[in-house]
């Protein structure tokens, strides 16, 4: 199998804190992966060295191939975990903006997709909820026919109909020639669309392997696993 991500005694240090120490993972093309760890295990900060929006303080990170840097962001599609857009906007100028931005971003999909997810062109963004806001970014994100993408907590805080929708929409989106890198700490409404997982715990990798697998191999389910290593 073909890595998409390699990482190789990857640290991230502040001040007096190690937010990421010494990982080693490989990320492999074609998976849908999940990024699992409660507050402060290091996931944002991680993703954040993928995306290219924050540099390691030691080790090294191939993004298909290359060091985070000009290439990788044109391949990498990424969803923070805030809004990023700005107030004044329409959903349309959100549109207007990604397509202006991204020479991969395709607009009958942004426009399908906004269908699925119920939502107007013409309302603004001031006026989304939550769980709006989320879809509307979300629907920018999976737009863009990237090689990676990568979704930080893209359920956290929206309500049960539009997880499902957002789930429903990650799964029908999904390319097969991409991979996709999920954080989350809601396991249980996540689970089921991961090919692997990896534990994130303190900074370090605790556990990492094929979802399906480790199911077989402790005899529960990833969020059963996930509370018995976090103790949640
Ligand atoms: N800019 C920063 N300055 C100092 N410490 C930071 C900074 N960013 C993160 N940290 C610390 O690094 C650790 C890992 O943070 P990170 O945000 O990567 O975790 P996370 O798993 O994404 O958590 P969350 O789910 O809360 O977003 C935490 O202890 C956090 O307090």
């Amino acid at each position: 199998m073909e890595n998409i991500i390699e990482i190789k005694g990857l640290t991230k240090s502040y001040l007096n804190k190690k937010a990421l120490n010494n990982v080693d993972l490989n990320l492999e093309k074609g998976k849908v992966i999940g990024i699992l760890g409660p507050n402060g295990s290091g996931k944002t900060t991680m993703i954040k060295i993928i995306t290219g929006i924050l540099r390691q303080s030691k080790g090294d990170i191939l993004v298909d191939g290359k060091k985070p840097g000009v290439y990788t962001k044109s391949v990498v599609s990424y969803l923070p975990d805030r809004n990023f857009l700005y107030e004044w906007m329409n959903i349309q100028d959100g549109i207007n903006f990604y397509k202006d931005f991204y020479t991969d971003f395709d607009e009958n999909k942004a426009y399908e997709l906004l269908k699925f997810m119920k939502l107007d062109r013409n309302a603004k963004i001031s006026s989304l909820s939550k769980g709006m806001t989320e879809k509307l970014n979300l629907t920018l994100v999976l737009s863009r026919k990237a090689k990676v993408y990568v979704l930080d907590e893209p359920i956290a805080g929206v309500d049960p109909v539009a997880r499902d929708q957002i789930l429903d929409a990650i799964i029908n989106n999904y390319d097969k020639e991409s991979t996709m890198l999920i954080t989350t700490h809601l396991v249980r409404d996540m689970e089921n669309i991961f090919d692997d997982v990896v534990f994130l715990r303190d900074g370090e990798i605790y556990l990492t392997g094929n979802a399906e697998d480790l199911r077989e191999e402790k005899g529960m389910q990833i969020d059963e696993l996930y509370k018995e290593i976090f103790g949640e």
